[in-house]
């Protein structure tokens, strides 16, 4: 199979074009982890005891995002097939006029939906490593970063609809006997690329490096000098979450494509 220099397709998409997405989606990840960074823990903005909002029950967290959610459904934000919010139910209608978004992918992605697992691997696996002990009592300011992360964490993942969609493409005879034996393991060895998947763990951990260190006007960056985010987390993020659950949406989607 042909790995990045497909025809361009009548939809313009093509492997290289949606790897270029990924990667500047990169910069956005690392740049609102840098900004989580900044606040402490700040544990009450999750803490069911904490937040006793009138009319609400749970932490605060999940009031601000629910909230958060429904301006920006009202907004239009997920009218983009590229969004996908954390609290779909009861969420209000867009009140903007509807852009023509180009139809790339199958009606099957509207049903993909893993910002369970993404809610609950940032809070419990990757917060910790993120942000370091303490209390500043920036909790609306916390969640407001905690929502960017997630958001951009989202984003990426669920991108895993349009690479499989052109992998799809370039290649269906590749994929059809697969999808029709609805073999996951059979698309999961067709859609992994392991020498793409080492340089997207090795860049982010260069791109952290480098975005994350100090800069100042006298003297040239250090390479002892403490970074702002730890580079082997976002490297561990990208390995051990972000493209595993990239790839469980491109097996989901796959698996839905001749429906
Ligand atoms: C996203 C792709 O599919 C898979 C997932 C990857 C990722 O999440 O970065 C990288 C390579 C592939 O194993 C791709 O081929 O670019």
């Amino acid at each position: 199979m042909a790995e990045g220099n497909s025809p361009v397709p009548a939809n313009g998409m093509t492997l290289e074009a949606v790897r270029d997405s990924l990667i500047r989606q990169e910069d956005t990840i690392i740049f609102s982890l840098i900004e989580r960074a900044k606040f402490p823990l700040n544990s009450p903005t999750y803490q069911q005891s904490y937040a006793s909002i009138p009319g609400f029950s749970g932490p605060l967290i999940d009031f601000f995002v629910k909230q958060a959610e429904a301006l920006q459904a009202k907004t239009g934000r997920y009218q983009n097939p590229e969004e996908h919010p954390f609290f779909p139910d009861d969420l209000p209608p867009s009140l903007v006029p509807p852009y023509d978004f180009p139809p790339i992918l199958h009606p099957a992605a509207n049903s993909i939906n893993v910002n369970n697992k993404i809610w609950d691997t940032y809070f419990n696996q990757l917060l910790p490593l993120l942000a370091k002990p303490g209390d500043d009592g920036n909790y609306a300011s916390t969640a407001t970063s905690d929502l960017n992360c997630l958001q951009a964490i989202s984003r990426r993942i669920h991108y895993g609809n349009f690479v499989a969609e052109v992998k799809f493409k370039d290649a269906p005879e590749d994929y059809e006997p697969a999808i029709r034996a609805q073999d996951r393991d059979a698309l999961m060895k067709l859609l992994t690329f392991e020498a793409v998947e080492k340089m997207v763990v090795e860049r982010v951990g260069k791109k952290t490096k480098t975005f994350a260190q100090e800069v100042t006007l006298n003297s040239t960056s250090r390479n002892d000098q403490k970074c702002k985010v730890d580079p082997s987390v976002v490297s561990q993020l990208y390995e051990k979450w972000i493209m595993p659950l990239t790839k469980l949406v491109e097996v989901e989607y796959l698996l839905r494509r001749l429906d």
